[in-house]
Parts: structure tokens; sequence; C-alpha cells
């Protein structure tokens, strides 16, 4: 479903990624992880055709990924949720498919606010609800508008955990149910492990010293994850998911 071949990306005077060579298949959930500035937005960018890459090549089911954003394939979720402040949850999710020219279906939108834990918030301003529901109401926004695929930036990163938490259940149900190619990033090992069907460590060479920079990120180790779905809190405490996540960190402190 999405296909990257030699990706490298600079900016004027950064090298933010390098020798990206990534396939990600239909329906599959992928996670990125790795420490900040190791250009994980700007993979993700790329993938969505918001960045040009410098060299190589995207596609997502075969087009370069501006076609398959104008056809409304893609799908972002962002760490801010930018929702528009003054159209309640139900017109916020409704309106992704309104500018793609397609059907709005209200209806629709509202059974996914309830699929979501927002029942009776539907008609709510986004100043009326909390950073976990607003960020509810931008899933179900990008669920909503059909894409095929969703590439989702640290969706959760402003939540406290416990929400965390329960959001990660909540994306993981919404994926059983719709089956989307999602590629989502984070900085958390857990949650990358918890969620992902495979784990992409990226890195940069002198990301253990902080003082050091320059060299662009990679991917510098790739994990399947080997726990059986549906997965829910209870998978926290298994020590499957213990000895994942210290292959992930293992990998993250260039262990491998
Ligand atoms: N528009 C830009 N212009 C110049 N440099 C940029 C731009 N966007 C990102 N960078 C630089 O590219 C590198 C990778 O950034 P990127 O945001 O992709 O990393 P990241 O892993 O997503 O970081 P974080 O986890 O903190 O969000 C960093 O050095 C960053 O400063």
């Amino acid at each position: 479903m999405i296909h990257a071949e030699n990706l490298s990306v600079s900016y004027d005077d950064v090298d933010a990624l390098a020798d990206v060579d990534l396939d990600v298949d239909e329906g599959e959930f992928v996670t990125v992880v790795g420490p900040s500035g190791c250009g994980k937005t700007t993979l993700l960018r790329t993938i969505g055709g918001l960045q040009e890459p410098t060299t190589g090549t995207v596609t997502v089911d075969g087009d370069p990924p501006e076609v398959a954003q104008s056809a409304a394939r893609l799908g972002f979720v962002f760490q801010d949720h930018t929702l528009l402040p003054w159209k309640s949850a139900v017109e916020n999710v409704t309106f992704l498919r309104r500018m793609a020219g397609k059907d709005p279906d209200p209806a629709g939108a509202r059974d996914l606010l309830t699929t979501t834990g927002l029942d009776g918030f539907e008609d709510a301003r986004p100043s009326e609800l909390s950073g976990g529901m607003k960020q509810r109401v931008a899933i179900a926004r990008a669920v909503h508008l059909g894409a095929d695929v969703l590439l989702m930036d640290e969706p959760f990163g402003e939540l406290d955990e416990i929400t965390r938490d329960e959001m990660g259940v909540e994306i993981l149900r919404l994926w059983r149910k719709n089956r989307k190619t999602v590629v989502f990033v984070t900085h958390s090992v857990p949650e990358a492990v918890f969620l992902g069907d495979r784990c992409l460590v990226v890195a940069a060479d002198g990301d253990a010293d902080p003082a050091a920079n320059g060299s662009p990120g990679r991917i510098v180790a790739e994990f399947d994850i080997d726990l059986s779905r549906p997965r829910d809190e209870s998978v926290f405490g298994s020590e499957t998911f213990g000895a994942q996540v210290a292959r992930v960190r293992g990998a993250l402190h260039g262990d491998t």
C-alpha cells in the first residue's frame, strides 16, 4: 500500500532523513518510534505528500502521495488536533468529507462519535471538550473521511498517561472495525509496541549524545510485534509485552 525507496529529505542546512526503504501492507498498523528530531515527522509528511523528498520515491497504492491526498485516500491526525473552534464536534467530523466533495453523512459522523466515546457531546464546540475528547474528534474525522491510509503523528502526545492508554485501546478497536492502513509516530516505546503489527526504530548517529547533530535519521531496526490481537490494557502487564518493549528500547540505545 505504501512503498518508499531510497528516500532522503534535506531541509536547507539539515539532513533530516536518509536511506529509507519501506513497505507497508494494506491494513497493516506500523508504528515509528525514535528520539526527538530524528526525522519521524519528516517521514510521515513525506509519505503524506506534505514534504517533497530530496531523493527517492514514495507511492501510496501506486500513486504519488499528492494524488492520493487529493483523492482523500490519506487521513492525517496530528498532535495539535486542528479542529475548527466555531464548529460542533459533528460538524468538525463532516467537514473534511464536505471539502472532499463527498456526502458529509452526519448520521455516520454521529455513529462514529458514539463509537469513539463521545456520546452526548456531538453538538459540543471544541472549547467544551477535554484534550482527549478533542483528539477523539480528530480521529473520528480522519476515519469518517473514508481514507484508506491514516498517518498519525504523536496524536496522544499531549494526553495524560491514563487517557493515552485508553486512546490506544480505542484506536485499535476502530482499526479492527475499519481496517485502515496506519502509520503511527510516537516517542513512547510501550505505545509503539502495544499498537503495532510492526515497529520501526528511527535514529540518527549521535542521538545518544544530544550535543552531536547533523546526521540524518535512518530506520535502524524493525520488529514484528508478537502479541496476539485483539489487545487491551491487560497486555501491559504481560511478560511478552515487557520483553518486546525491552527489545525496542535496546535498539533505540544502539544495542542491535
Ligand atoms: N521545515 C523545516 N525546516 C528546517 N529544518 C527542519 C524542518 N522540519 C524539520 N526540520 C529538522 O529536521 C530534523 C528532523 O525533524 P522532525 O520533525 O522530522 O523530527 P521528529 O523525529 O519528528 O522530532 P519530534 O519527535 O521532536 O517531533 C530536525 O533536525 C528538525 O529540526
